[in-house]
């Protein structure tokens, strides 16, 4: 069976959502995961973020908006009175759980039960949507068989276990409809894969039922050699390697969330990328095949941290790197690039919540610099192979631009450099006309 994830877009209008029931319906089984509306998921983060700063007023009208919003969704989209009455029950126990949190304190799982109403409602009203128009179709909740661990790292072995179980007291069906984005923690309490995550939904799925192939249908035309949203003259690419696109994928390329492509590459699964406004197009195939030689694609990724530890105890010691990542180790904080030299060590984070803590170890060991607001610029394809002098290309390319730090050598499918974000988008653009496009 094969698992497709529609993103927000996909299903962001009657229009869309009527395009996607004629889009999958083609007479093979098939397990549809969605993403909540588009805007939806933002509109229910505001409404969190007025319930933890105690201002209800605003909250209760933030909500009575949506909640609006929805009511008239279900009276356009839904023409039957049995399928209409089973859409208002849904979107009003929807509503009722998020004003459920309006009354006394807030905490993280009210967040984070406000957070997955949205999918809640896409599916519950695609599904009927698909029953009015005489499909057999079933939904699968989520909550009952997607899991995180105690470090909120996906749990495939639990989803594995749990949703064979789950489809097989559903009942057999044509089309399976499941939310995206949503699950419980090891607590059993409701929880998510982080903004984006029902591409990582689909994927987990995917793995978990061993599909024959992973679609992601999104708004556009499949993975580009750049930032579209950035830069002009970006290109589709054709194929890329589970490698290459987990790259891209980790270091910003949104149309994938970044941990999307490892449960595929795991179990080999092929995963397309296709665009729900041209379903013809053959969008971006991404395999275990390398897709042959050269620069393939050029990603960002903001929020980065670059911190410098100088000491002169590092030169000519053993174990100072040791006890320098020990400090992340424990504070919980991944590193993404390294750079060294004999007296410092430069790298960069970009989950700061401990920062405070690691400064303060890390004074221990050395003098310590800090700059905020960096982006790491990723360019990715089989760099080493057979193109040499590719280094000096990419160098020649960044003329001008300020590179903060280099990571070259640690993956053949990587070169990475660390900008201020303020230059993020010249750098993209200028590898865009000097190396993707020429
Ligand atoms: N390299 C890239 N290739 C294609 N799209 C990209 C790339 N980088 C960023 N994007 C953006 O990703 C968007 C699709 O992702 P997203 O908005 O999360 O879609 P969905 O809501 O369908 O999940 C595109 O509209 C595009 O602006
Ligand atoms: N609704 C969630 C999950 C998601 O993946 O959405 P989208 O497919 O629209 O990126 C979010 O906005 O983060």
């Amino acid at each position: 069976m094969k698992v497709l994830k529609f993103g927000g877009t996909s299903v962001g209008s009657i229009e869309n959502m009527h395009a996607v029931v004629n889009l999958i319906t083609d007479g093979e089984k098939k397990l549809v995961v969605l993403s909540a509306m588009s805007g939806t998921t933002n509109a229910l983060v505001e409404i969190a973020d007025y319930l933890y700063k105690k201002n209800k007023d605003a909250a209760r009208v933030h909500i009575n908006k949506l909640e609006k919003t929805y009511e008239e969704v279900v009276k356009s989209l839904l023409k039957k009175a049995d399928t209409k009455k089973e859409g208002e029950k849904a979107v009003k126990a929807a509503f009722d759980t998020i004003k459920s949190f309006t009354s006394g304190d807030f905490h993280e799982v009210g967040e984070k039960t406000i957070l997955a109403q949205g999918e809640l409602i896409s599916t519950a009203l695609f599904t009927q949507l698909m029953l009015e128009n005489g499909y057999n179709t079933k939904l699968l909740p989520a909550l009952d068989f997607m899991r995180i661990d105690s470090d909120k790292a996906a749990d495939l072995n639990a989803i594995k276990k749990l949703i064979a179980p789950v489809l097989t007291q559903t009942g057999d069906a044509d089309y399976y409809i499941t939310q995206g984005f949503i699950c419980r923690n090891a607590n059993g309490e409701v929880d998510n894969l982080q903004r984006g995550g029902s591409d990582y939904t689909a994927s987990l799925i995917g793995a978990a039922i061993d599909s024959e192939e992973i679609e992601i249908w999104t708004d556009i035309d499949g993975f580009h050699n750049n930032d579209p949203r950035f830069v002009t003259n970006t290109r589709k690419i054709e194929q890329l390697s589970f490698n290459e696109a987990a790259e891209l994928a980790y270091f910003g390329a949104k149309i994938l969330h970044p941990q999307t492509v490892l449960p595929a590459k795991l179990q080999n699964i092929p995963v397309r990328l296709k665009n729900t406004m041209n379903p013809t197009d053959s969008g971006t195939l991404i395999t275990a095949e390398s897709s042959g030689g050269g620069i393939k694609a050029v990603a960002a990724k903001d929020g980065i941290t670059a911190i410098k530890v100088r000491s002169y105890r590092m030169l000519m010691a053993y174990g100072f790197l040791k006890n320098i990542f020990e400090i992340f180790e424990f504070f919980k904080t991944p590193i993404d690039m390294i750079s060294t030299s004999e007296v410092a060590v430069s790298l960069s984070i970009d989950n700061t919540k401990k920062l405070d803590d690691i400064l303060k170890e890390l004074k221990e060991y050395g003098e310590v610099e800090v700059d905020q607001d960096q982006s790491i610029i990723c360019i990715v394809g089989d760099i080493i192979g057979d193109e040499h002098g590719f280094a000096a290309k990419v160098f020649t390319a960044l003329e001008g631009i300020p590179i903060r730090m280099i990571s070259y050598g640690g993956s053949r499918h990587n070169i990475s450099v660390l900008v201020p974000t303020s230059h993020k988008k010249q750098t993209l653009q200028a590898l865009s006309d000097n190396l993707l496009n020429n």
